[in-house]
């Protein structure tokens, strides 16, 4: 299937990050979210990631205005009725990514393939609370999305090879990086990096380390770009405890289970840096810890 219009479902951090590469890509872009808010955010941020490019000689300045000029943004999620690839890019939450789902399909072409950028959640169940099943698939980019590299892309049970085609030859076009991952609990890259932001965290709960010495020994021992409490409120502190819950009851191990200091940031609020305190507290010049 030739591919030209994209709608995404959520403005947050990976949905701006997503509509940002696929309309530089040369794609037309639908961005919807529940919040005028996050939509005027969203675009302002996504203006402000491509003038760094611009800034810094990766595109040039007639690139970034036919992006923005292919990117528009609606409350109302039927406006997304016309596109040929859905990448629901919403709450980790899978009663709000069902919930999405059934309020689309019916104004959507048959053809139109759906995918979603869940972290974690089973692509095989949510394809089966749909229509077509064989039409749906894992689109699971990395955060920040113009800068990173990779897409993992994850087949349901039932995805066919022609969805998996169209979707690899976005990937392509966006001039990333595919990698294939089984429909297990997490994938891949958050089946290995999640248990290690726990791990880093019961570090801080147990008092083994503060939340400067964690991050400083991963980012100086290890040679990690952010340490791992830095990244934990990079990602979100809630969507982080969203994937250690997913893992926990999908794989049914202890290994898995999240920390209870864990627990504690996100029934506080403190979900990282966007509600601007975590780990870190944000709200001044510098990032302070909180631990
Ligand atoms: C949870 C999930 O489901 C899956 C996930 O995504 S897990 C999270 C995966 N992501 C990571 O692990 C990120 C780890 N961190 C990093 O790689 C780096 O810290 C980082 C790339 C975010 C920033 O790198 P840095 O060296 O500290 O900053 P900086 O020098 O300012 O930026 C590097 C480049 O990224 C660009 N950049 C940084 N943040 C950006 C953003 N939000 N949007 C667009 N561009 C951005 C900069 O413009 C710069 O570009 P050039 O190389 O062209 O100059
Ligand atoms: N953060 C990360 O590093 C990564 C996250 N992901 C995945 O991407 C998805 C989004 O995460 P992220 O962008 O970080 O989350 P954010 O919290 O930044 O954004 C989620 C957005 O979805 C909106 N939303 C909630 N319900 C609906 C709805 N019914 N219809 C439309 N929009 C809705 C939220 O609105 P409101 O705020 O008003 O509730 C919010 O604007 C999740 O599935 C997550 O697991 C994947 C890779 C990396």
């Amino acid at each position: 299937m030739d591919i030209q219009k994209i709608g995404i479902v959520g403005a947050g951090q990976m949905g701006n990050g997503i509509a940002h590469v696929c309309a530089l890509a040369g794609y037309d872009v639908v961005l919807n979210d529940i919040s005028q808010d996050m939509l005027d955010k969203a675009l302002a941020l996504i203006d402000r990631n491509l003038e760094r490019q611009v800034s810094r000689g990766k595109i040039s300045d007639e690139e970034k205005q036919s992006a923005m000029a292919r990117i528009s943004t609606t409350l109302v999620l039927t406006e997304l009725g016309p596109s040929d690839l859905i990448i629901e890019a919403a709450t980790e939450r899978e009663t709000v990514k069902q919930a999405i789902f059934e309020d689309l399909l019916p104004h959507l072409k048959p053809e139109t393939i759906l995918t979603s950028n869940t972290s974690s959640i089973s692509i095989t169940r949510l394809a089966s609370r749909t229509d077509r099943p064989e039409k749906f698939m894992g689109f699971h980019f990395m955060n920040p999305v113009p800068v990173m590299q990779l897409v993992e892309l994850i087949r349901g049970i039932a995805t066919d090879e022609a969805t998996f085609a169209a979707c690899k030859a976005v990937v392509d076009k966006l001039g990333k990086t595919a990698a294939t991952a089984e429909d297990f609990p997490a994938f891949i890259v958050n089946r290995i990096l999640m248990p290690m932001i726990n791990e880093a965290v019961y570090t801080l709960y147990e008092g083994v380390g503060n939340v400067r010495s964690i991050d400083e020994s991963l980012k100086l021992g290890a040679n990690h770009p952010m340490g791992p409490l830095e990244l934990a409120d990079f990602i979100g502190l809630d969507t982080c405890l969203a994937i250690m819950n997913v893992l926990h009851d999908g794989l049914a191990d202890t290994k898995y289970r999240p920390c209870p200091l864990l627990t504690k940031y996100v029934e506080a609020g403190w979900l990282g840096r966007k509600t601007e305190r975590g780990f870190y507290d944000y709200r001044g010049d510098t990032p302070v810890p909180t631990r």
